[in-house]
């Protein structure tokens, strides 16, 4: 007779280990504009990645090694030249640039992604009400985007890429222009929904951050290579950074 309470433990073990994002041989040129003008870029030649349930994994490297590119591949924005990707699960991302309407209210932002993503208009005003207080946003709710600062268009960006409880985040430096309190209120969210099994990767250039990390993925010579000193356990990280 078949143990069924090991198959189960099996079953959850292998569904705990099965990444949630996971690419293969990701290539990516980008050709010149103009013909016999310019050069060809060649970025990714051969990346692989997988995420799995809970981590949050640093994706760091120099400045053009691909990054975003990479990211802006993984979550289905840009179509790369070849090799395989696979999600499982909902995805956010917060790209670099904000990808927000000028003249739309903050409120109105939260209306359209809200309806856009398939959540009832409960949820949006719950969900929104919770981002907003901890990413304290909630006075500029009626502001329209074009008159936030730089930094509260940035918790808007960011806020809109959570709004849908993804279950794998992809955030390519979620708080430029963030003041120290909502940097860190941005860390204490992150680890929060790590907690509750979100998988999270983030482009960072903060060597000082290195250790809220998991793991660190580099980009460079267009694949991902793992570095190898582990960073330090989450649990011991810094709770006022450095
Ligand atoms: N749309 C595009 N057309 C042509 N070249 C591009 C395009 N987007 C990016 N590139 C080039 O691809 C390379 C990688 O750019 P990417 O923005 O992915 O790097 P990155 O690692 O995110 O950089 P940074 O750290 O500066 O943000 C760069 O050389 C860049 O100039």
């Amino acid at each position: 007779m078949p143990n069924i309470s090991n198959q189960a433990a099996t079953a959850s073990q292998e569904s705990a280990e099965k990444p949630v994002l996971a690419a293969n041989g990701i290539e990516k040129r980008y050709e010149s504009a103009l013909p016999f003008v310019g050069q060809d870029v060649t970025v990714l030649t051969g990346a692989d990645v997988s995420l799995y349930p809970g981590e949050i994994v640093g994706i760091v490297g120099e400045n053009g090694s691909g990054k975003s590119t990479l990211m802006k591949i993984l979550v289905g924005a840009l179509r790369p030249d070849s090799g395989s990707i696979s999600r499982h699960g909902t995805v956010g991302w917060c790209p670099q640039e904000t990808l927000l309407y000028d003249r739309l209210t903050v409120a109105e932002t939260f209306e359209l992604f809200g309806e856009a993503y398939g959540l009832s208009a409960d949820r949006v005003r719950r969900r929104r009400g919770e981002l907003a207080d901890r990413l304290d946003f909630e006075r500029f709710l009626e502001y329209r985007i074009d008159h936030l600062s730089g930094g509260n268009r940035q918790k808007v960006n960011l806020a809109v890429a959570l709004l849908h409880d993804p279950d794998v985040l992809l955030l390519d430096e979620p708080y430029t222009g963030f003041d120290w309190e909502t940097y860190l209120a941005f860390w204490e969210l992150a680890e929060d929904l790590a907690a509750d099994g979100t998988t999270i990767a983030i482009i960072s250039h903060l060597i000082s951050e290195r250790e809220r990390f998991d793991r660190i993925l580099e980009l460079r010579d267009g694949r991902l290579h793992e570095q190898t000193e582990p960073p330090q356990a989450r649990s011991s990280a810094h709770p006022g950074g450095e």
